[in-house]
């Protein structure tokens, strides 16, 4: 990480208590790295997080100064960084390497990598071997996977083997091909199957879950049910913590965003004035100048 160095590592005491956005999960002083434990542990304190994904160290490093306590190495990236249409075509080479990039760029983010379509299905010995590659390969603390009670195997052998699981359930985008990118639960029948997965995670084991696209009054109803916490993305805001896709709520992503985003910078418009005004620049001959010049 000798590019990244130039910043601090452990920022300046004194500096981070009034930029942290998230003090209470840090106690306000640890500079370790948050755990597991932690995010247990502030379920029963009542405290909401934050959660966003990351895919490279640069970005991840501002999100982790910024007192982001986790982050996920999305499966998003398929089609968020890397260009393909969906997540389905992501393997877990790719997710091995952004994983241990994001690693690389953080020192206080739990950092969680997402098992990619293909490296869990076949059960959970296939599970564990994949896992085992992101924890020791990339070093992230915890992995995730999509599916509530077809998954509980998988679950169970992680956990048992020493592996954090944050689950996924409601819509789950690996199946896109068979479920869409549609509300799930909606309607009594559907709601218990949510209900039903949300408790086979946590009866397998999994420290948190991700409810993805779920009406708001049965996410909160889930995340009452439950004891371990409820991570949001379109679930309504009752859920313990949130999550969104960076690339989304910075405003890089482009074209028509899911309801669920909250756009808080428009970064494509920032990069792309920059490129324009560096090609006029160059073009019009006003850079380099004589101060960015050597002799
Ligand atoms: N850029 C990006 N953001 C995401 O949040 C995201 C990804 N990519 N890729 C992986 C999954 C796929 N996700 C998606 C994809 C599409 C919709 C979508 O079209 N939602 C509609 C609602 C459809 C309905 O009403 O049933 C929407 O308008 O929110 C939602 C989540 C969430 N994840
Ligand atoms: C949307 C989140 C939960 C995710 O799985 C991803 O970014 O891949
Ligand atoms: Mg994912």
């Amino acid at each position: 990480m000798t590019q990244l160095s130039a910043a601090p590592k452990q920022p300046v005491e004194g500096a981070r208590a009034t930029t942290d956005s998230s003090k209470a999960l840090y106690g306000g002083k640890s500079t370790r790295r948050i755990t597991v434990r932690d995010i247990t542990t502030a379920k029963e304190r009542g405290e909401k997080w934050p959660m966003l994904t990351a895919y490279d160290a640069m970005t991840a490093s501002v999100f982790d100064e910024a007192g982001i306590p986790v982050m996920l190495v999305g499966d998003s990236a398929g089609n968020c960084h890397l260009g393909y249409e969906t997540t389905v075509p992501v393997t877990l080479d790719e997710m091995t390497m952004l994983s241990a990039a994001v690693v690389r760029g953080t020192s206080r983010a739990l950092i969680v990598g997402d098992l990619p379509f293909g490296s869990y299905q076949e059960g959970p010995v296939q599970a564990l071997r994949s896992a085992t590659r992101l924890v020791k390969e990339a070093g992230v603390g915890a992995v995730k996977l999509e599916g509530g009670e077809r998954s509980h195997r998988q679950i169970e052998l992680l956990v048992e083997s020493g592996i954090p699981v944050m689950a996924h359930i409601g819509l789950t985008p690996q199946s896109v091909n068979s479920m869409g990118y549609r509300v799930q639960g909606r309607g009594e029948e559907a709601a218990q199957q949510l209900l039903r997965d949300a408790k086979a995670v946590q009866d397998a084991g999994a420290f948190a879950v991700v409810l993805e696209l779920v009406p708001a009054e049965l996410a909160a109803e889930v995340t009452r049910t439950l004891h371990i916490p409820t991570v949001g993305i379109g679930a309504g805001p009752e859920t313990d913590a949130q999550v969104l896709v960076w690339t989304d709520m910075l405003g890089l992503t482009g074209g028509r965003m899911p309801k669920f985003v909250k756009k808080y910078a428009d970064l494509r418009e920032v990069m792309g004035n920059a490129a324009r005004a560096f090609a006029d620049d160059v073009v019009g001959g006003t850079f380099p100048l004589e101060e960015h010049s050597v002799h």
